[in-house]
């Protein structure tokens, strides 16, 4: 049995519910106050008063005031998130069969018309998460992309426009209108297509409890990538792995914020109690507020698992089904074939979480809170359709019409039946028993 090292106490229970009735009144307001209502709400949220839709002009020259290394981090990173999903699309074939004489059907992915992004920026600047949804969409070929953000504050409280960074970020991705605008009114926005834009088919990307929960309440007329809680982490660790690194990595990803979720197993009890030990100095060396937040984080969400076996730790991560679950253990062969709960599995010690987040090219949009059972990350398949179509000659009619019209008389759908057997009385007789034969 797996034994706890250092139990997560958690958080008082979250005003979940508050919330869900926020949102819902906003997206009411917003549904049928439109434009007007969501600049009322950038201004009393986010004290936003200045134009929601910037120019491409200006989101190219927000650029010019950005540091040669950041801007060709970003084209690194923006080359391998576009062609990592380019792949994607084109392991994406469209089929067709012939599955009677005469009877062909297929099957093909088509883009969704409007994709609509969210790129949050509340507490930080999160420059990738732009990366991430945008360039995907664009690999995905949908034809018009909305992206939003929040405005970002200045030192003294003042509202600014996007932060610069981001707002290059959106441009260079790919993005065909960019909305100054954050939170529930900039998800509105892109879904009921204010300020000019197509209403979105999709909404994806990462938010704050706002975002989510206004993604959820429209999912419906309009699809959704996932929804999304904090995010979290999970390492698995044996006896040959660095505690030092290991308490790094924890420490590094509570960073995101108190709420979330970070979590070790190993096999070996001298690198549990050794990471325990490390994690509150661990978290001090990140600077200023980042490092208390880390330390909230781990005090309230963090835990360290002591398991018995290599084959215990795998059905334990399987349990938790992590958003982020990096090995960092011997055999890494055996830990990708054995393990089937993750959102993006990062394999061995070199290969650490912040390299996902920021800019190696698999998506960092990925499930959270064990909804990793069910689905992955964000991917192209969620800007794509799934269709399929069929024609019928009248080499198949014989067959293909009367196991329709018999199904349909057993169901007792007698008006299906008749269609099918009107197809059949179209057939002169010699194509029939051509057909019989
Ligand atoms: N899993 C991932 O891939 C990933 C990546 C990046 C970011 N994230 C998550 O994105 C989130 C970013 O959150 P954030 O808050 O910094 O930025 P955000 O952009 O998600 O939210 C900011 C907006 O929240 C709205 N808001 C704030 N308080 C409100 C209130 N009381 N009522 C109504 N609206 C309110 C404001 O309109 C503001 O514009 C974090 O939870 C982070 O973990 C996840
Ligand atoms: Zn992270």
């Amino acid at each position: 049995m797996p034994r706890l090292i250092k139990s997560a106490p958690g958080l008082p229970p979250a005003a979940l519910a508050d919330v869900a009735d926020t949102v819902q009144v906003m997206l009411a307001r917003l549904k049928t106050g439109g434009e007007d209502t969501a600049r009322d709400y950038a201004q009393r949220l986010d004290g936003w008063t200045g134009e929601i839709v910037v120019p491409p002009e200006q989101a190219q020259k927000a650029g010019k005031d950005l540091s040669d290394a950041l801007k060709q981090a970003l084209d690194y990173a923006h080359d391998n998130i576009r062609r990592f999903a380019q792949a994607q699309r084109a392991s994406l074939r469209d089929i067709e069969i012939e599955l009677h004489p005469g009877l062909v059907a297929g099957q093909s992915s088509l883009p969704v018309g409007a994709a609509g992004c969210y790129v949050p920026g509340g507490r930080y600047a999160h420059i990738a998460s732009a990366l991430m949804t945008i360039a995907t969409a664009r690999a995905a070929g949908v034809p018009h992309i909305t992206a939003c953000a929040p405005p970002r504050r200045a030192p003294d409280g003042t509202a600014q426009g996007i932060d610069p960074a981001t707002l290059y970020t959106m441009h260079l991705a790919g993005a065909d209108t960019i909305l100054c605008l954050g939170g529930v009114q900039g998800i509105a926005a892109m879904s009921y297509g204010l300020f000019g834009a197509p209403p979105a088919d999709v909404l994806a990307g990462p938010g704050n409890a706002y975002v989510a929960e206004a993604k959820r309440q429209l999912f419906g007329p309009v699809g959704i990538d996932m929804f999304a809680g904090p995010t979290d982490v999970l390492i698995l660790a044996d006896a040959t792995a660095d505690p030092a690194l290991v308490a790094l990595d924890l420490a590094g990803q509570a960073e995101h914020g108190p709420t979330s979720p970070c979590w070790l197993i190993t096999d070996h009890e001298p690198l549990a109690r050794r990471v325990a030990d490390l994690m509150p100095e661990t978290c001090a060396r990140i600077d200023g507020e980042n490092g208390a937040t880390a330390r909230a984080a781990w005090d309230a969400m963090g835990e360290i698992i002591l398991c018995n076996s290599r084959e215990e730790m795998a059905a334990e991560s399987d349990r938790y089904a992590p958003e982020h679950l990096h090995v960092q253990c011997t055999d890494l062969p055996w830990w990708q074939a054995r393990l089937t709960a993750y959102g993006s599995l990062f394999l061995g010690a070199d290969t650490t979480v912040a390299f996902g987040d920021k800019a190696s090219g698999p998506n960092h949009v990925l499930p959270t809170g064990g909804a990793a059972r069910y689905t992955g990350g964000l991917s192209v398949h969620k800007f794509l359709k799934t269709v399929t179509w069929q024609r019928a000659t009248p080499e198949a009619l014989p067959a293909l019409a009367r196991a329709t019209s018999v199904i349909s008389r057993a169901e007792g759908m007698t008006g299906h039946a008749l269609t099918a057997e009107a197809r059949l009385a179209t057939l002169t007789p010699r194509a029939c028993v051509a057909n019989e034969s």
